[in-house]
């Protein structure tokens, strides 16, 4: 079947790719980049006491009378509060992060005063209540802290600590296969010696690889598959029973040499093959067994891009997590362009000045357009040219690589 729309392709992949069953509980910090697979309400109240936000003084508003004084009478220190209840007329030194004593509601910031002996001068004297963080203001236990499905972050580790978790129940991790597929493909460790004619070394594999990394994925590079379609048909067949998802490179086009396609469609099941969208229009999604196949065509910015539209989506409706977002940020071109009406082109800009700047050309061949760029134009389908100023929406790489 083949799809007109990145959406369609993406309600696609929501409803036919289910998440790895296996759930285990691991400590926090092996947690992070991996799927939530259940809610975690907050154990505990945060903050969990009334405390200031400054260093400086506590007392009660009520008392401070024209002369603006106070007597000192003791301290609270961040993990030592004051004990009792503060007398009328009379101030605690307090540190922040410090218990409010009780008794006090504002604190006064110790830039604001000035100190004589045992007696405090307020030189300002702060709104009723200033300079306190109310207990409960960040979040309160039994409310919902992290949703299933979140891919755990740095700040989603501090705040499952503070709520006094150590560990969290994620999804198993991805085994991920890639696999290159070309008889031109060399790599340079493979000892033949240098290119011969009509050879390239492959850089899809090392590619993907990279881009799994930031992925709960146990990532495996298996060989390099000529264009074979018995060789092809075995090695699918083989990784199928390995692997949750293959990854593969090349060969899903309508040539004489293009085996995966055909593979994949004697071996299992055809989820979508083609997609209106360039690069990347002849993007395979399949099945073999357990295994999901997204076969990729062999142009290495083809793969790129949609690995970052079609293969993230993927990746996380297996892992469990919420379906990715793509940040989109409303720019103005500073080129004009033409392409087919029919096709949603993805073309790769730099920002300078405010504007995107197109890459000199856009061949789904040309690497040196995605080391140059900062990220993708998206350029609707149902429109063939482009004028600078037109406004569209820009996609960075750090938004749509992770
Ligand atoms: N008659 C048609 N020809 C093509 C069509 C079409 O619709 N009709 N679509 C074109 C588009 S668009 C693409 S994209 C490619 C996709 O083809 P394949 O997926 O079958 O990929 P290959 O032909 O195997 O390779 C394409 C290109 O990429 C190079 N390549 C492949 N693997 C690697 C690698 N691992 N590292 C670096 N470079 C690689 C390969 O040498 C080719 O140059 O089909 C068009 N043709
Ligand atoms: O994906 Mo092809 O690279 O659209 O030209």
């Amino acid at each position: 079947m083949s799809i007109n729309h990145l959406s369609d392709a993406l309600a696609l992949i929501a409803a036919r790719v289910q998440p790895v069953a296996e759930i285990e509980r691991v400590r926090l910090t092996d947690a992070i980049g991996r799927a939530l697979a259940a809610d975690i309400p907050a154990a505990l109240t945060l903050p969990p006491f009334d405390n200031t936000g400054v260093d400086g003084w506590a007392f009660r508003h009520g008392d401070v009378g024209p002369d603006a004084k106070l007597q000192i009478v003791g301290e609270s220190a961040a993990g030592i509060p004051f004990t009792g209840t503060l007398p009328a007329g009379r101030t605690t030194r307090i540190s922040t992060g410090a218990v409010i004593p009780n008794g006090a509601d504002t604190v006064v910031m110790q830039e604001d005063c000035t100190r004589d002996g045992d007696i405090l001068v307020l030189n300002t004297v702060p709104k009723h209540g200033a300079n306190i963080r109310k207990s409960g203001e960040d979040i309160r236990a039994g409310d919902l802290a992290l949703g299933a499905g979140r891919r755990l972050a740095p700040q989603d580790l501090a705040l499952l600590l503070s709520l006094g978790e150590s560990h969290a129940p994620v999804r198993r991790k991805l085994r991920v296969g890639i696999i290159s597929t070309g008889t031109e493909l060399r790599t340079l460790d493979d000892g033949k010696g240098p290119p011969q004619e009509g050879q390239i070394f492959d850089s899809n594999r090392p590619m993907l690889a990279a881009l799994l990394q930031r992925w709960p994925v146990e990532a495996t590079t298996l060989p390099i598959l000529t264009d074979d379609r018995a060789a092809t048909e075995r090695a699918l067949l083989d990784a199928s029973k390995t692997f949750d998802l293959l990854l593969t490179t090349g060969g899903v086009s309508v040539g004489d040499h293009d085996h995966v396609r055909p593979s994949v469609e004697t071996l299992g099941e055809i989820l979508f093959w083609r997609i209106a969208i360039r690069p990347g229009r002849p993007v395979l999604l399949g099945r073999i067994g357990n295994a999901h196949i997204l076969g990729l065509p062999g142009n290495p910015v083809s793969v790129a891009v949609i690995f970052a539209l079609l293969g993230r989506a993927v990746l996380s409706a297996l892992a469990g997590f919420d379906a990715p977002r793509f940040v989109r940020i409303p720019v103005q071109l500073a080129n004009a362009h033409t392409k087919p009406a029919r096709l949603n082109e993805f073309v790769r800009a730099r920002i300078e000045d405010g504007r995107a700047t197109l890459y000199r050309a856009q061949g789904s061949n040309l690497l040196t357009s995605l080391a140059w760029s900062d990220g993708l134009c998206d350029l609707p389908a149902g429109r063939d040219s482009f004028a600078p100023g037109d406004v569209v929406d820009f996609l960075p790489f750090g938004g749509i690589f992770d």
